[in-house]
């Protein structure tokens, strides 16, 4: 796991990861360029260089972005949470941006997602359609893309996860952000790099109030236990 100056989520994140046996999470500081042999890279939330500019627009700049680019490029997985999708976007690894909330708002509350798209690395073990409750905090998650962009998503299957009522229903109402198509969550086309906006670590026991999030860090680490 990447940790940016400003990262706030690494910790919970590295928590939930932890509590998976046999896995070992490590923290990568940003200005190293050592990946350490890690088998995945997870760029957490929080508010890298105080979202300056554009939230994730400086820490795209990062000297280890350099060799998270590198990792990408070569398959391996990349995982993107809230803050990590936005510098994965102004890294260029996802295609579309990030704006301000449709009010104008940080909004930090329980949504319900839909799984969109289960043959990716990190879905596997949910099905499709099914509705996930899990935490969104951002104020800069308003997903938007030219028409071109978003009608390639469309195309190729890229959207994992979308904004939807309690009953699934991917209606204007659910969307807490403005983000075009409900989109919470796309992944790249060689389907090694997820991005999403909500936050599966603050989903990951039931005592936090869902554990819908737990499924994707084990679908990723079922992927890499089966390339081993
Ligand atoms: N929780 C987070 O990662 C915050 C994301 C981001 N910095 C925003 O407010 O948009």
């Amino acid at each position: 796991m990447v940790v940016f100056p400003g990262s706030n989520c690494d910790h919970d994140t590295e928590h939930a990861v932890a509590s998976f046996r046999g896995i070992r999470p490590v923290m990568l500081w940003h200005n190293e360029h050592d990946l350490q042999g890690v088998d995945c890279i997870i760029l957490p939330g929080g508010f890298s260089y105080g979202d300056y500019l554009r939230a994730g627009a400086i820490a795209r700049f990062s000297p280890i972005m350099q060799e998270v680019i590198e990792f990408a490029r070569k398959g391996h997985p990349v995982l993107g949470i809230c803050n990590g999708f936005q510098v994965l976007l102004e890294s260029g690894l996802l295609e579309g941006a990030l704006s301000r909330n449709r009010d104008k708002k940080f909004i930090c509350s329980r949504t319900t997602i839909t799984v969109a798209k289960t043959s990716t690395l990190f879905t596997s073990r949910y099905l499709q359609d099914e509705v996930l409750s899990i935490p969104v905090a951002h104020g800069e998650g308003n997903y938007f893309a030219p028409p071109e962009v978003i009608e390639r998503l469309e195309e190729h299957n890229q959207i994992v996860f979308r904004y939807c009522d309690a009953e699934g229903n991917v209606v204007p109402e659910s969307n807490p952000n403005g983000s075009l198509h409900n989109i919470a969550g796309i992944i790249n086309r060689e389907g090694n790099v997820l991005g999403l906006m909500p936050h599966p670590e603050r989903a990951s026991e039931k005592r936090l109030g869902s554990d819908d999030g737990r499924r994707l860090f084990e679908s990723i680490f079922d992927y890499i236990a089966g390339r081993q």
